[in-house]
């Protein structure tokens, strides 16, 4: 079956890069990409193209090239739905936060209201594709909610699982040149036929050996192994992070003494402050859930260790700024240069900025922080979510700033907590004539360089690095 027509329901961080890629790469399907939220459909048909809603280097090239042509964005969910043999379900799965799994679970809601509108919606066979991060059997659910509440007149669904491996700030290479694609589906003569004309679609710049196809559970599995493999590792580091910061061993090295062994391999290797973004946390709690409704016990307490790492490390961050500024840091004025949960992304969901930022606002200190892509209103919007204060203490607290420069004048400490890359060309000794002195660096990436910055004068802290 050769597929002409493909809607992609959800026009987020996944579904907007991934669609404009498709559409780019397979110039004979029609892709729509639609969504409820009709601000954010505004964004990606505007006509200037630094204002999509996704800010990913290379985005805007491949948008301009196909947009218009073959590439459509619309709030016509129905219609998108209707026209397409291949719908791709590419909306939010965040953790619960109500009822039975809150705090751990994903929230399906949106997924099932997906599932229930192309039901309603489709007057003829339909592939279904799972592009959001699910839980293992979810198909079996959408399945069944396809099957059971559509039109009744012998239209049929065929469920796939194609989970999406891209990281944000290199989703357009990581979509133009994927380590695999993975397409899970039914063993029946109808699921393969259903497989094959996915493998089409990707088989258009995808070479046919990096294309794996398996069964669903495994697939649908597979994405959230893969998540959580990726955080343990940074986990693991940022452990060692702390060890060596007490011990005189530096973890730069230590990372790279271990990642030259082949079987551990150099990559994912960087200590940090904390990993951030919208997935890893949230798909291992999922994994941690799935695990306890198993009742496999030990497997749920191995995965939940890597949050609580990733926790420790990002408050420990924040009570060593408190306790190197002399155990207050009450009055006292605190730059943030970064908002982002890493470079190259104006996407901030569970940044570590927001943590730190949060314990230091308990310690009464003044947080003016510089982002380049982050805007003011997400900022505050971060904090609030967090519902420690009230709004206007988060605004009276936090000052979000255009210039650098700005926001780090008359500082007494500077904390590194995004790696974007113009910081390291900053003009340093510029920045250390307007702060308070001892002028403090506190750097929760790793990117500065420790020599020239102790040569201008400054106390310079590195995550991993022994005093
Ligand atoms: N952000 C990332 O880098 C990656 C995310 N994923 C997964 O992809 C999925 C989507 O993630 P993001 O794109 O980051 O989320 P997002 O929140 O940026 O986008 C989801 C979009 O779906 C829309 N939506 C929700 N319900 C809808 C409905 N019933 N009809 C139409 N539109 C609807 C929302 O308005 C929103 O714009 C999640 O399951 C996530 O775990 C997977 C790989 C990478
Ligand atoms: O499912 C998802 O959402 C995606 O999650 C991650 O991608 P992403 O979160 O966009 O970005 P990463 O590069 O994985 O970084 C995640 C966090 O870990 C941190 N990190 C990463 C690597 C490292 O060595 N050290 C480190 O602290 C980053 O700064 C960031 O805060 C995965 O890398 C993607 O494969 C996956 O598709």
């Amino acid at each position: 079956m050769k597929i002409k027509n493909i809607c992609c329901i959800g026009a987020g961080y996944v579904g907007g890069p991934t669609m404009a890629v498709i559409a780019q790469k397979c110039p004979d399907i029609k892709v729509t990409v639609v969504d409820i939220n009709e601000a954010r459909i505004a964004a990606w048909n505007d006509k200037d193209l630094s204002k999509l809603p996704v800010y990913e280097p290379g985005l805007d090239t491949v948008v301009a090239e196909a947009r218009g042509r073959n590439l459509f964005f619309s709030t016509e969910v129905d219609k998108a739905i209707d026209e397409a043999e291949m719908i791709f379900i590419s909306v939010n799965t965040p953790t619960k936060t109500y009822g039975k799994g809150k705090g751990m679970a994903a929230d399906l809601k949106y997924i099932e209201l997906c599932a229930r509108q192309i039901a309603r919606v489709a007057k003829d066979d339909k592939i279904v594709v799972e592009k959001s991060t699910l839980p293992v059997r979810t198909a079996s659910a959408i399945k069944n909610i396809l099957d059971n509440t559509g039109n009744g007149n012998g239209i049929k669904f065929q469920i796939l699982s194609n989970p999406e491996f891209l990281a944000e700030g290199t989703a357009i290479a990581d979509l133009m040149n994927p380590d695999r694609v993975l397409i899970g589906g039914d063993t029946t003569a109808e699921g393969e036929e259903a497989i094959q004309a996915l493998v089409d679609v990707y088989a258009s710049w995808v070479p046919q050996a990096q294309i794996l196809t398996t069964n669903i559970w495994s697939s649908e599995l597979s994405k959230l192994t893969a998540n959580a493999f990726l955080a343990q590792r940074v986990s693991s580091i940022n452990a060692m992070s702390e060890l060596c910061e007490k011990t005189g061993a530096d973890v730069n090295e230590v990372a790279k003494a271990i990642g030259m062994d082949s079987r551990i391999g150099p990559k994912f290797l960087k200590a940090s402050v904390g990993f951030g973004g919208s997935c890893f946390q949230k798909d291992i709690l999922n994994l941690v859930y799935i695990a306890k409704t198993y009742g496999l016990n030990e497997v749920a307490d191995y995965w939940e260790q890597v949050i609580m790492m990733n926790d420790h490390q990002k408050r420990r961050f924040a009570d060593n700024i408190v306790s190197t500024l002399y155990n207050t840091v009450s009055g006292k004025k605190i730059a943030f240069l970064g908002w982002a949960f890493k470079k190259d992304t104006n996407d901030t969901r569970e940044s570590a900025a927001i943590y730190v930022a949060d314990d230091l606002l308990n310690e009464q200190s003044a947080v003016h922080v510089y982002d380049p892509k982050v805007v003011e209103e997400r900022m505050y919007a971060d904090l609030d979510y967090l519902n420690t204060r009230a709004s206007e203490e988060n605004r009276k607290g936090l000052k979000v700033h255009q210039d650098p420069y700005e926001a780090c004048k008359g500082a007494h400490a500077i904390a590194v907590l995004t790696e974007w890359d113009a910081f390291k060309t900053y003009d340093w000794q510029k920045i250390y004539n307007n702060m308070q002195k001892p002028a403090f660096v506190f750097d929760g990436r790793g990117i500065l360089d420790k020599q020239k910055l102790k040569e201008i004068g400054f106390v310079y802290y590195k995550i991993g690095e022994g005093a």
